[in-house]
């Protein structure tokens, strides 16, 4: 069996602010590839549990290993942060953000090579804010915003990218963009860690992680997002009669072709590509700095 190592393996994890637990004593695991999602209420742990993986959260108990060492280790997760708020009069242009991806591998003196610009330029296209090169983050609206962050966290060296609500709140074209680098990752053998709260996203996954104050459930999208499971995380009769007929139906299979349209989700792709289990997963620190005056609080090593 071809054993690949999962990106992250917790035993008893626990997470928390302070001594506030805000993740109980959780098992689980994450592919090396393919999209996983994490899916919850609102305060069950999300972005608690994407700070772990990114090594800016310690652990208050149990183990947690990323790839198969301590989490935050410089060029393995790149992490795109929620930005609830974006300080006004910040003096930081779309072009210096999207670089701002190239200070973990370059050190904040060393001065961009050729290539390095390239990267810079190349993630820009990818993204669709080329055009907003000279502006200010904060001339920029929400997507346009969420673009650019996503943009600097493909520039920065990774094997896994992580993305808090990458989708929310953007409009069709942005979702569309966005998607699209998810599936370019995915392409590229890269994993992609994503919270959402978008049942429908979760199963276009290969992989998802329920989460209510402690995982709930890991595994393939058809496995973890059953009735049973969604109403312990969401509580019983939390779902609309509409939702639960999709968790019960089995003619509507968990993956959608990338081009099927579906007019209730903004035309937006579904399904992140033919799924598979992901290679070696059977069903069944340094830390960074932290920026907040760029919006994304990125995370640079
Ligand atoms: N910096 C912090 N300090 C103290 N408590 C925190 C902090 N961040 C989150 N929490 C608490 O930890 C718990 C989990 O929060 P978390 O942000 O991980 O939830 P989430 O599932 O991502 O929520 P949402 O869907 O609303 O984004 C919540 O009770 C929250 O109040």
């Amino acid at each position: 069996m071809n054993a690949t190592p999962p990106f992250a393996l917790g035993t008893g994890v626990t997470l928390g602010y302070g001594h506030q637990v805000a993740l109980a004593a959780s098992d689980f695991t994450i592919p090396a590839q393919g999209v996983t999602a994490i899916i919850g209420p609102n305060g069950s742990g999300k972005s608690t549990l994407l700070n772990a993986l990114a090594g800016i959260l310690p652990v208050m108990g149990g183990t947690l290993s990323v790839l198969g060492g301590p989490p935050g280790r410089r060029g393995v997760t790149s992490y795109v942060m929620q930005s609830p708020a974006f300080p006004t009069g910040t003096p930081i242009t779309v072009g210096e953000a999207v670089a701002m991806g190239l200070y973990s591998d370059l050190g904040w003196f060393r001065r961009p090579r050729a290539r390095d610009r390239a990267r810079v330029q190349e993630a820009m296209e990818r993204l669709d804010v080329t055009a907003l090169a000279g502006r200010h983050l904060d001339e920029l609206s929400g997507g346009q915003r969420q673009r650019v962050y996503v943009a600097q966290g493909i520039t920065q060296r990774h094997q896994m990218l992580l993305l808090d609500e990458p989708l929310t709140g953007l409009d069709l074209v942005s979702m569309r963009t966005i998607d699209a680098i998810i599936h370019a990752e995915r392409e590229r053998g890269h994993g992609v860690v994503l919270t959402t709260h978008d049942l429908d996203e979760a199963r276009a996954a290969d992989w998802v992680l329920l989460t209510g104050g402690r995982v709930l459930a890991a595994g393939p999208p058809d496995e973890v997002l059953t009735r049973e499971h969604v109403e312990k995380a969401y509580g019983l009769g939390a779902l609309h009669p509409a939702t639960t007929d999709l968790l019960d139906d089995p003619a509507c299979p968990p993956h959608r072709p990338d081009s099927t349209p579906d007019m209730a989700h903004g035309n937006r792709p579904r399904g992140y590509g033919p799924r598979q289990p992901p290679q070696g997963m059977r069903r069944s620190p340094s830390r960074g700095l932290m920026l907040p005056w760029c919006g994304v609080f990125t995370l640079v090593r």
